[in-house]
């Protein structure tokens, strides 16, 4: 009754009140789109006055193809947002990742924070604090050197001859839809087992029980789905998984707020330091195949150059960074080998030649090592290009523009301002890459003359570039050089069939 009266008693002034919300909206969008300093700069209209326009165009589901369209259309500097622009050319990817702007990373990473007890677990990949993160990638740059790369091969082998194994017992000359593989989701399986082993010498154990064990590959999905929408209106992450009574409820106890891989990781750490017991403070030098986990520890407990919450940290960045993205750019590289004409005939000849030259020193199980591997020049070729046409990060690379603005690609920017390149943008322009970016060939990276080569190599974004670059890249050519040459190997007729090519869904 009362809100009856109450509204009665607005009806002679309801012109007023739509007045005063016309006002407020029109000075909202004239603020948003002129008053930031972007509005020289073009993009979709809706995308110049607020942020959900991108949330949307993440939730559609091809917002990497989005982007590259858009800069067709608009040209090198596009508007996503308000405050947010997306560039295309090479020089701004120097201007804006080589560190002379000393910009740091945007909150789009704080959403990938991992919790645990109602508490936020900051990665190397997820902090915005570039001091911190200096200090944890300085911790652990040892470990992810190419000078330590050969010490994990044991750990990619021993996963590698469980995969074979697999796929033997279970589809190896079987007939019709008994001999039918789903490579695609057990190559998740392998690149999910292979970074627990690498990790904590704890396969996850995927591959030898044929399903997402724990529901932890589920759990990472479901982290990604949600962080790339939610990454472009950052804000919103405190009304969902970051609500702070959410959070206080899991320290109390009385809300489960601890995500699975995190779980899994912390029971590793804990498992591991009971068995170390009093020798966890030694240095461990006797030669043995050592994990990631030993050598934080041993940085933490031996050297004290990290501490022990970012023991846990960077276990954790190994799983959220390093597993999904490597079962991407796996399952691209197989994808390509089968699907493109010649390039399976191509790749095959080139591993039946080194045979035949005795290049292979195990003649028995036909594992590859990393330096027989690094002989493959078709093979390099073709998991370059496969990165380059498909690579597994979809979204601009955010950074902050610092208080007093930045000059990117000639053009002055505002403090505050967020800009990035993405990778399907820049693996794409043809003044880098030739005329021809859009067709899969793996020649481009053999035939190109020395300069085309260091433009290439130069510009290719896959792995991001400067001080944020991907720590774990090494670690990912060792794993993806010697399980294609090992399965190709081993099964010598691989034939592609096509599930539902239309079903496939980015959004990260
Ligand atoms: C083919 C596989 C991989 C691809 C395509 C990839 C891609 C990337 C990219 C593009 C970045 C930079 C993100 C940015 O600047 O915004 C990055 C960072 C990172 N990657 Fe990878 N990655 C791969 C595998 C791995 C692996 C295997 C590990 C761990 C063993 C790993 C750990 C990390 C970490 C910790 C960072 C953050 C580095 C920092 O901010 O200092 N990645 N990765």
């Amino acid at each position: 009754m009362a809100l009856v009266n109450l509204l009665q008693q607005l009806v002679p002034i309801w012109p007023m009140i739509l007045s005063l919300v016309i006002a407020a909206s029109i000075f909202h969008v004239t603020y948003r789109k002129i008053a930031t300093g972007l509005a020289k700069y073009p993009g979709p209209f809706w995308a110049s006055i607020t942020d959900t326009w991108r949330l949307f165009m993440v939730l559609r589901g091809r917002p990497q193809e989005e982007q590259r369209e858009l800069h067709t259309h608009y040209g090198d500097v596009v508007r996503l947002g308000p405050r947010t622009l997306s560039f295309a050319n090479p020089q701004a990817v120097m201007d804006i990742y080589s560190g002379k702007h000393r910009m740091r990373k945007s909150e789009f990473y704080s959403v990938q924070r991992g919790i645990r007890a109602g508490r936020s677990i900051s990665t190397i990949f997820s902090t915005t604090d570039e001091d911190a993160h200096k200090r944890l990638r300085r911790g652990a740059s040892n470990a992810y050197a190419l000078t330590t790369l050969l010490q994990f091969e044991p750990f990619v082998d021993s996963t590698t001859s469980v995969l074979l194994a697999e796929i033997r017992k279970r589809w190896a000359d079987k007939s019709g839809a008994d001999g039918i593989c789903d490579i695609s989701t057990w190559l998740q399986y392998y690149a999910f087992d292979v970074i627990g082993e690498l990790t904590f010498s704890k396969r996850m154990g995927f591959l030898e029980q044929g399903h997402d064990v724990g529901g932890i590959i589920e759990a990472i999905d479901k982290g990604l789905d949600y962080a790339g929408p939610v990454g472009q209106v950052p804000w919103i992450d405190y009304l969902l998984r970051r609500n702070p009574i959410k959070l206080l409820a899991g320290r109390w106890g009385l809300l489960s707020t601890t995500l699975t891989h995190v779980a899994f990781g912390a029971e590793q750490i804990r498992q591991r330091k009971d068995q170390l017991g009093d020798k966890i403070k030694e240095s461990v030098a006797d030669g043995r195949p050592r994990d990631f986990l030993s050598r934080f520890l041993e940085s933490h407990y031996v050297d004290n150059s990290i501490s022990e919450d970012q023991v846990m940290s960077l276990t954790q960045a190994n799983i959220n960074a390093g597993s999904d993205t490597t079962a991407i750019s796996l399952r691209t590289i197989f994808y390509h080998v089968l699907k493109v004409p010649g390039c399976y005939e191509k790749l095959m000849g080139e591993l039946v030649a080194a045979e035949a030259n005795n290049q292979f020193a195990d003649l028995e199980t036909r594992l590859v090592s990393w330096n027989e591997a690094q002989k493959l020049p078709y093979l390099d070729a073709v998991i370059k290009e496969s990165l380059r046409i498909f690579p597994a990060v979809g979204l601009s690379m955010e950074r902050v523009v610092p208080p007093k603005g930045a000059v990117i690609a000639g053009n002055f920017v505002p403090g505050g301002t967020i800009v990035g390149c993405s990778p399907w943008v820049i693996n794409y322009r043809k003044d880098v890459f030739g005329d021809d970016v859009d067709q899969f060939r793996p020649e481009r990276w053999v035939e190109a003359t020395t300069d085309e080569l260091s433009r290439m190599k130069k510009y290719f974004l896959t792995f991001g570039m400067g001080s944020h670059t991907c720590i774990g890249k090494n670690i990912s050519y060792l794993e993806m050089y010697k399980v294609v040459a090992a399965v190709l190997r081993n099964f010598t007729t691989l034939i592609l069939q096509l599930g539902e090519e239309s079903a496939f869904k980015y959004t990260y």
